[in-house]
């Protein structure tokens, strides 16, 4: 198993370029179930997601021709396997994306139940609920969810009694194709989902208030071709945004925007870190101390649980003390430990973490555990005295292309260690 070595201290300085966004790109992918297409997405990520997102594809029945060099995905054909396998939708919690289409274009589908991950329990039941308002019939057997809509589904008003960003995805890409209008109230706002919004609209589809809470989508309008650029990597920005901060260094991190940072923005600024957006993208700097700030994580436009782990890195160094409170995962302090072992000093009560920033962190051997709870110690690394050893690094590589390339770009000294 790979690792990654950080000897911390250097201040970063240069471009980050900013990739395709991770959780923009796999719920694309999975909208090519509803068309024989082909679908062309440009800016493609390479990820160890996306692999499984294209194998899970693949194993439907789907062409799917990743060109890693030219960046674009292209995906075409109709399925002929209906079934999500356990063994790959264990891999990915988005497997579960193939669903809404599925059923929609072919009147059943049976999927692995993804169960739950590191970071939380992770109940899709939002997911076959609005389904069943769209008329699906669901079942759950050995693990498995079984859904039949044998004449089609319907439009339907559904009203999420939460907000879910994966419910929100697989409902609009099931009612392209369900007969008449479908609202979804509540519906999630993030930057995924407008751009997911924009490419089924591109496809064909008549969809309005993609970014609002109320999202209606007019069915059945016929579905084509199309060409589509994945958004720009909000958490990747937000991250080496919080790499540039930990140093004391200056970033642009290219093609990033500020609109898709939401709160995050705000709350950096307020700590004292400048973000100031420019043509090439965002400028990121910090001249001068961090402060300890406060954050709550909230769906979008509020601060994103998936930053939450790299600011708490930025906290553990800033004068003062900072409260993080999670209150979308109820597992997402496992990088809490790990930042202890190199010297900072965070106390969990319930939801909520207390940070009282230290002048300097050491460098350990620390465990990662889930996605952003990895990059959150690489962050920590960099600003840390000596050197830092991250085991693990395969959670890493599910959502960050080239780490260790783009931060040692900028000046990090950084390097994988092959195992
Ligand atoms: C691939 C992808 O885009 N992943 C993101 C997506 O995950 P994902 O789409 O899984 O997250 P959701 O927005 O659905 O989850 C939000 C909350 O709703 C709960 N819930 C969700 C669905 C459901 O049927 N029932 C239910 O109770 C979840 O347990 C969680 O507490 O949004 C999360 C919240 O911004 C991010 O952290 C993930 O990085
Ligand atoms: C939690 C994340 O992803 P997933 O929903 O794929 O587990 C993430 O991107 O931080």
């Amino acid at each position: 198993m790979d690792r990654i070595r950080i000897r911390g201290g250097r201040q970063l300085s240069g471009t980050i370029p900013i990739s395709g966004a991770k959780n923009a790109a796999l719920p694309l992918m999975a909208a090519a179930l509803l068309l024989d297409g082909p679908l062309v997405l440009t800016n493609a990520p390479d990820l160890a997601d996306i692999g499984t997102m294209g194998a899970l594809l693949r194993q439907h029945g789907l062409v799917v021709e990743h060109d890693k060099v030219a960046r674009t995905i292209t995906l075409s054909g109709a399925a002929t396997n209906l079934e999500a396998p356990y063994d790959l939708v264990r891999k990915m919690r988005a497997s579960v994306l193939v669903l809404g289409p599925l059923v929609a274009r072919y009147g059943q589908a049976k999927v692995s139940l993804p169960g739950g991950c590191a970071i939380g329990t992770r109940p899709v039941d939002l997911h076959l609920s609005g389904l069943e308002s769209l008329g699906a019939t669901i079942s759950l057997d050995s693990g498995y969810i079984n859904a039949t809509a044998k004449d089609g589904l319907h439009g339907a008003k559904i009203i999420f009694p939460q907000v879910s960003v994966g419910a929100t995805e697989n409902l609009m890409m099931a009612a392209t194709l369900a007969t008449g209008e479908t609202t979804l109230v509540n519906a999630a706002r993030e930057p995924e989902i407008i751009d997911l919004a924009a490419c089924l609209i591109a496809m064909g589809a008549r969809i309005e208030g993609a970014g609002s809470d109320r999202i209606r989508i007019q069915g059945k309008a016929p579905l084509g071709a199309a060409t589509h650029a994945i958004v720009p990597d909000r958490i990747e920005a937000g991250t080496y945004a919080c790499a540039a901060a930990i140093t004391g260094g200056e970033v642009v991190l290219g093609g990033a925007r500020l609109e898709h940072l939401g709160a995050v923005a705000r709350v950096m600024r307020e700590a004292g870190v400048e973000v100031t957006e420019i043509p090439e993208g965002l400028r990121v700097s910090r001249l001068n101390g961090l402060h300890g700030a406060d954050v709550m994580t909230e769906p979008f436009p509020g601060f994103a649980t998936d930053m939450q782990a790299q600011f708490m890195s930025l906290m553990a160094v800033a004068e003062g003390a900072s409260m993080v409170t999670e209150t979308i995962f109820e597992n997402r302090f496992m990088h809490v430990p790990e930042l202890t072992r190199m010297g900072a000093r965070i106390v969990i009560h319930g939801a909520s973490a207390i940070v009282r920033g230290v002048p300097q962190l050491s460098g350990a051997q620390v465990m990662a555990t889930d996605l952003r709870a990895s990059v959150s110690l690489i962050l920590a690394g960099l600003a840390a005295r000596g050197d830092t050893v991250v085991s693990r690094v395969y959670h890493l590589d599910r959502g960050y292309e080239h780490v260790e390339r783009k931060l040692a770009a900028v000046g990090a000294d950084i390097e994988r260690l092959p195992g």
